[in-house]
């Protein structure tokens, strides 16, 4: 009979003591009652632990880089040392290009950050990208330092690892912040947005400002000195907040995350999106990219045109949510009146009667959403791997049906605010692999991150190999210990290996076929990482249809 491969944090496992301190719940009533394992999950704070488990396991780039390997006395003052333990216990001794990296990167102000720089306003009204004039120094790890939330639940998870993920430090550090207020200036009306800029830069430059590599001035953060984020704005600043309130209803901005402005913005960048454009939004609600999208493709053509966007929604109620945001958007009529709502299953998105296929596809499909804790209090003591694989499915099925949708030399973006790679690059390679349907293979590429139109943006590259984990008792596994260790994580190599530990739910797409991956660059996917540009979690692919 298989036997698991055990989360490597088994031996100190917090999951075994959180569950024996649960005396209500016996391995029985666990699986018969969904409620009592959900409310004991929360209880016991299992999410917390699993999650970093999960992706303390993982290969290096799904959530920390070579970097975050390396570095680890640097960011967590601990006494790690130059050499650190991989997730498959190896050594990583600091190698010279490292120590090279490592030193420019101490060496002072003209060293690049991986830190949320913003620029600095100047009498002329310019913008230098440099060391922060709001006191913080301009290195990433130093920012994270200062403002840590011991008291957040993964950071005390974190300490109960006993370092056992120290490569997950700066991750998590990022993780236990709140998520910074960001704000994106929307493109059709200029002036106001001039005038609007000179206010926030004589009045409230200490607390937001215009993220240093945004070259259209468009994207503003707050500075990590003001710490303002959704939920203390109004205490901190009500001048502020009203002023932001009233210009999102006038139309002038849109609160967005950093994540969420990316799809819209690279669809852009390769020309998929322009004035005139025909846009499916096929997950559209609550509408940030339909919005987004409005703005570019309603604005006139050379030929006087203004394009579309098919903004869609299986649920009715949050369709509805998405006609009342284009509303009290602050667009004017003639835009908004260029969207059309419609409510489909996305997967079986019917073929447009004209025959005329999409120029760009936004498929930010649903997902297990861990990329979004930092504002979503909720998601992180229910984790579980097992919502991603359970998200695996309609993921693919839906972006397979975008594929089909978009006109040859158009482009998809399949995006998630999750960075686990069952909902991101095994739902890439599966559909460009092939493995369903016959869509994918030579009809589609990649296309590389368009470098130029955030210059200095802190990207990710997608992985090819990543590890698979499923939670909780399965059927036919041979249990190796007493009964206080069946909630963790089991890890399987192979598919095979899955099944014949009763994994049902198991798909051989959840596996990396790493020569596959190669052969169809998933580095070309992006991954965006909270610790770099202190922004949510958030991963996409660009995917063009070449024949
Ligand atoms: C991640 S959210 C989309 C966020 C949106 N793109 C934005 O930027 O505001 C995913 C959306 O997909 C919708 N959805 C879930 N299953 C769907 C399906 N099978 N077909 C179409 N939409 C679906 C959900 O109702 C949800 O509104």
């Amino acid at each position: 009979m298989p036997k698991r491969a055990r989360a490597s944090s088994d031996t100190q496992n917090p999951l075994s003591s959180a569950r024996k301190d649960s005396a209500s719940s016996t391995k029985n009533s666990n699986k018969a009652d969904r409620n009592a394992q959900g409310l004991w999950h929360r209880k016991s704070g299992a999410g917390y632990h699993l999650f970093l488990s999960y992706y303390g396991s993982q290969p290096t780039g799904v959530v920390a880089g070579d970097d975050d390997f390396i570095n680890i006395a640097a960011h967590d003052g601990t006494d790690a040392g130059s050499t650190t333990t991989n997730h498959n216990g190896g050594t990583i001794g600091m190698s010279r290009a490292a120590k090279r990296r490592r030193q420019k990167k101490n060496a002072g102000p003209s060293t690049t950050s991986n830190g949320a720089l913003h620029k600095q306003h100047n009498p002329d009204g310019d913008h230098n990208i440099g060391n922060s004039s709001f006191g913080y120094n301009n290195t990433g790890v130093e920012s994270n330092r200062q403002s840590v939330d011991a008291t957040h639940p993964l950071m005390r998870a974190f300490s109960l690892t006993n370092k056992q993920y120290p490569h997950l430090t700066r991750f998590v550090h990022a993780l236990s912040r709140p998520l910074p207020l960001t704000l994106r200036f929307r493109e059709y009306n200029q002036s106001l947005s001039v005038e609007l800029k000179e206010h926030l830069a004589k009045d409230y430059s200490a607390m937001i400002a215009p993220v240093a590599f945004d070259p259209t001035n468009s994207i503003y953060q707050s500075t990590p000195k003001s710490s303002l984020h959704k939920s203390n704005l109004g205490q901190t600043c009500p001048k502020l907040k009203q002023l932001i309130v009233d210009s999102s209803m006038n139309g002038i901005i849109a609160r967005q995350e950093l994540g969420s402005m990316l799809p819209v913005i690279c669809l852009r960048a390769v020309r998929a999106i322009t004035p005139g454009s025909k846009v499916l939004d096929i997950c559209a609600s609550p509408g940030s990219k339909t919005l987004q999208t409005l703005e570019i493709v309603g604005s006139s053509t050379k030929q006087g045109s203004k394009g579309r966007v098919i903004a869609n929604d299986v649920h009715a109620g949050r369709l509805d949510s998405l006609r009342a945001a284009v509303l009290r958007s602050g667009l004017p009529e003639c835009l908004t009146s260029r969207v059309t709502f419609t409510n489909y299953d996305a997967s079986i998105f019917p073929a447009p009667k004209s025959g005329k296929l999409f120029d760009a596809i936004i498929c930010d499909v649903p997902c297990g959403g861990d990329g979004t804790i930092r504002k979503d209090k909720h998601i992180l003591p229910l984790w579980s791997p097992n919502i991603s694989t359970s998200m695996h499915g309609l993921q693919l099925r839906i972006l397979q049906r975008a594929l089909e949708l978009v006109k040859i030399g158009g482009v998809v973006c399949y995006s998630t605010c999750s960075l686990n790679p069952i909902e991101d690059e095994a739902v890439v390679a599966a559909a460009l692999l092939g493995g369903c349907n016959n869509i994918g293979g030579a009809e589609y590429e990649l296309l590389d991150w368009p470098k130029s139109s955030l210059p200095g943006f802190l990207r990710r590259p997608g992985v090819h190999t990543w590890r698979v984990a499923f939670y909780g008792e399965q059927d036919g596994i041979e249990d190796t210990n007493d009964s206080d260790d069946f909630d963790s994580l089991s890890f399987f190599d192979k598919y095979d290996d899955a099944l014949d530990a009763g994994m049902k739910e198991a798909k051989p797409t959840f596996w990396p076929n790493i020569v596959g991956n190669e052969r169809i660059g998933l580095d070309r996917c992006t991954r965006l990482f909270p610790q770099d540009q202190d922004s949510g979690g958030f991963f996409l692919a660009l995917i063009k249809r070449i024949k």
